[in-house]
């Protein structure tokens, strides 16, 4: 298993679950690639992370140091996990950059760096990890959000980039089906997640109570597991909001606003330049 997720100087965690018995061939034991974290606190926080997932169980766990806004460095992390252990069953596509939770202030740079780091990167990743998911009948995991399905305010750039990864990945899955590749791609969408970031960033203008981050990872988890289309996490929030996305766009438009305190948004100065 592949997992992408910054432990803090950026980097990737690599994933092996124990195998089922000792009987079984090594080939076989469930080797993901996990979430990307940030090279700087990777230093302090990865080898701590490493040790909790072999004290969880892992049969083996890695990390690799870099910025996810390279795609060379997303092929590298791959190339990583081939190295290791030969093969890969699971890539989790997770990591993020750092964006801002204000009016859009025209810096396109920013755009431009938050499409390399939440969309290219995953398709670089992809790309790389395709021929060992297909020897292995594997599965992809997406990691997106309501915001890649109905816009908020505040999040522009954000949403434009998980926007982007339903077209891209939801076009995959019908050529694999056309050309019989037996790889799964699951699209998580994810509602309001009670993570440092998230709440740091959100709770002086959203009411929602946020939902727990452990059970969303396992959720994560168990819909790739299970090869399923779409998570929807919380569904309790995220099924009725797309729902009523299709059935009556304008109303829900109304609710979300209705559900912004956008009196604490303190807006930010202008970007300089067009990002050329
Ligand atoms: N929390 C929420 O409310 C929601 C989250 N989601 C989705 O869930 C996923 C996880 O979100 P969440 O855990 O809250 O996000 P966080 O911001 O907490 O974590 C993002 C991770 O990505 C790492 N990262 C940042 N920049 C880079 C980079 N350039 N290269 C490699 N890694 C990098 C960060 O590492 P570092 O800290 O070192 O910078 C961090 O570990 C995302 O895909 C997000 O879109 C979806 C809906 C809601
Ligand atoms: C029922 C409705 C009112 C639905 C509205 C849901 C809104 C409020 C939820 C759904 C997805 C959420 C965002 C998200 O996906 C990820 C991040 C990145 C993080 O670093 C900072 C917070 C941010 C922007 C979340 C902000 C809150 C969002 C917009």
């Amino acid at each position: 298993m592949l997992t992408t997720q910054h432990f803090s100087t950026h980097s990737i965690q690599l994933l092996q679950r124990k195998r089922p018995s000792e009987d079984s061939p090594p080939s076989k034991g469930r080797r993901v690639v996990s979430h990307p974290q940030h090279p700087g606190q990777c230093l302090s926080h990865c080898p701590q992370v490493v040790e909790k997932c072999l004290d969880l169980g892992a049969a083996s766990a890695r990390y690799v140091s870099g910025s996810m806004e390279s795609t060379a460095f997303a092929e590298e992390v791959v190339k990583e996990a081939e190295n290791t252990w030969g093969g890969l069953d699971m890539l989790i596509l997770n990591h993020i950059g750092h964006s801002f939770f204000d009016f859009f202030n025209g810096d396109v740079d920013h755009v431009r760096k938050l499409m390399e780091t939440n969309f290219l990167s995953y398709v670089a990743m992809t790309t790389s990890a395709l021929p060992m998911l297909k020897e292995s009948e594997g599965s992809i995991v997406v990691v997106s959000s309501v915001s890649g399905k109905v816009a908020s305010p505040f999040t522009a750039p954000y949403s434009a980039t998980k926007f982007a990864l339903e077209g891209f990945y939801s076009s995959l899955r019908h050529e694999f089906i056309i050309e019989n590749v037996n790889v799964s791609i699951t699209l998580c969408i994810l509602g309001y997640i009670n993570t440092e970031s998230a709440v740091r960033a959100v709770s002086h203008v959203i009411n929602e109570t946020p939902a727990p981050k452990e059970e969303c990872a396992l959720e994560i988890i168990r819909s790739g597991a299970l090869r399923q289309r779409e998570l929807h996490y919380p569904a309790r929030t995220v099924t009725p909001t797309l729902l009523l996305r299709d059935l009556a766009p304008e109303f829900l438009d109304g609710l979300i606003r209705s559900n912004f305190r956008v009196e604490n948004i303190k807006k930010a100065p202008a970007a300089q330049g067009s990002g050329h």
